[in-house]
């Protein structure tokens, strides 16, 4: 029998669920990139590990498409909650999932969205980016993961986000996720992100929190809500001076197994 997977998206972010209850699985950094490679592998942004230590709350190991691990993935815990509830591993309501950057609450609701407690947006000081030769002035915001948030009036749909933006290495010596904001209006934005251990993807739930604290901040604001449009679909954001809360889609759309013989020669 070879290794289970799942296959979802949150707005688009995507992932790779790989079933683990008893943490038996050697998730190598090699396994991590093979199968988020989109020509020799399954193809996904990231991968997420559903284990369950000692049948204490579930952990959500997740890892960026290079094989790096990151702290917290807030599209990725949607998907993780919606595998747990469509598993029968959980009922809908309000689950306890541990992640890297703490215990996190998500309310998986009926119609397929899932409500995730993000935690506090933290604004921790100023800092720029760099794009094809532009700078862009943003935020340092800590969502549990790094990320600079740089609202600015030039389309973000012009953007070359190919390549990682320049970034100040001693503001984030762990290396940052970058958020382009447009203001479309009153609590309407619109972002595209270029990921620490991904690159450009169609959405960042973390992403889009920061996006959020990054335009209050400028707004002199610590409380407020926001949709953000991605290129991905849309998710609202709701930040207190407490915590934050991000609502969204979470889908699973394919399941199968891994070739035994393909896994172990990786
Ligand atoms: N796509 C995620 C964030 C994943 C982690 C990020 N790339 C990092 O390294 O911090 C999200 O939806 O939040």
């Amino acid at each position: 029998m070879g290794v289970e997977f799942l296959k979802g998206h949150g707005t688009e972010n995507d992932f790779v669920v790989l079933p683990d209850p008893d943490g038996v699985l050697d998730l190598t950094e090699s396994r991590v990139r093979a199968l988020c490679d989109r020509q020799r592998g399954l193809g996904a942004d990231g991968v997420l590990r559903v284990v369950r230590p000692d049948l204490g709350p579930w952990f959500m190991d997740y890892r960026n498409a290079d094989g790096s691990i990151a702290e917290m993935c807030g599209n990725g815990v949607r998907v993780f909650a919606r595998y747990l509830v469509e598993a029968g591993l959980a009922p809908l309501g309000t689950i306890a999932v541990a992640t890297r950057a703490g215990r996190r609450d998500v309310v998986a609701h009926e119609d397929g969205t899932v409500t995730v407690d993000m935690g506090p947006a933290r604004v921790t000081g100023a800092s720029s980016a760099r794009v094809g030769g532009q700078a862009f002035g943003g935020v340092a915001v800590d969502v549990g993961n790094p990320h600079l948030a740089c609202v600015t009036s030039t389309p973000v749909a012009a953007l070359d986000l190919r390549d990682q933006p320049g970034y100040d290495h001693e503001v984030f010596p762990r290396g940052v996720n970058v958020e382009f904001v447009n203001v479309l209006g009153d609590g309407a934005l619109r972002m595209r992100v270029h990921e620490r251990g991904v690159g450009e993807t169609r959405s960042c739930g973390t992403g889009t929190v920061a996006a959020v604290a990054g335009w209050l901040h400028e707004e002199g604001r610590t409380t407020g809500e926001a949709t953000v449009d991605v290129p991905g679909g849309r998710v609202a954001v709701v930040v207190r001076e407490d915590g934050s809360t991000l609502t969204g889609p979470a889908v699973l759309l394919a399941r199968g197994e891994l070739d035994q013989g393909w896994w172990d020669a990786l």
